[in-house]
């Protein structure tokens, strides 16, 4: 199995954190993994983001990836910080070929047919469909996994708690990202994070 998969297959949800404060990272890492939830991806969409991935790397049994990384100085700065997978919310060559070279597991933002050939071609069969909702929803993913049966994905963008089953239920959906879980206080997160890694896939 491709270590992409083994993370894909930690936890059915991918919680996707967007985090300000990098001393509120650990707590919220205990707080996720305690519910269940051990694949963190930290989007690189704030500046406290690099110190965010090093705390959250501190808490027994998490696994912490960067998220939101969309260029080749962002691998370099994610290597350094110990991430452990890659998240992008889309699939170009350039910053491709620099997540392939530094050789961490990397999951692609794909909506399109022709989004899944480039990722093909560079020998990738794991994506993030993104954004899940928008892009057509559960009956747009059906239909294009449908002639790539041999990818997998990880359906982001505009997910719920409420919509996670219906989009696990399909048969290429290894696990789906979402927001939704970091909503709240440290117990209600947890709550949520428990409720997220007891769906089924
Ligand atoms: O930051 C990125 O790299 C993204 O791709 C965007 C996130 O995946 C979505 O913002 C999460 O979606 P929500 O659960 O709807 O909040």
């Amino acid at each position: 199995m491709s270590q992409i998969e083994t993370v894909m297959r930690t936890s059915p949800v991918i919680p996707v954190l967007v985090i300000h404060d990098a001393a509120q990272a650990r707590p919220l890492a205990e707080a996720l993994v305690a519910g269940g939830l051990k694949v963190l991806e930290v989007t690189l969409r704030t500046p406290a983001a690099l110190d965010a991935i090093r705390e959250m790397k501190q808490v027994p049994g998490a696994i912490v990836g960067a998220g939101t990384v969309v260029s080749t100085e962002q691998v370099a700065q994610v290597k350094e910080a110990g991430a452990e997978f890659i998240v992008s919310p889309g699939l170009s060559t350039k910053t491709g070929a620099a997540i392939l070279e530094a050789d961490i597991p990397w999951l692609p933002g794909v909506a399109t047919a022709g989004d899944i050939m480039r990722g093909l071609d560079l020998g990738l069969g794991h994506f993030k469909f993104f954004p899940a909702e928008t892009s057509g929803g559960v009956k747009a993913l059906k239909a294009l996994a449908a002639p790539f049966y041999q990818c997998k994905f990880c359906p982001t963008g505009g997910i719920t708690e409420a919509s996670a089953p219906d989009w696990l239920a399909i048969g290429p959906v290894l696990c789906v990202g979402g927001s939704w879980v970091t909503e709240g206080t440290l117990p209600e997160i947890e709550a949520r994070a428990r409720a997220a890694a007891s769906l089924g896939r």
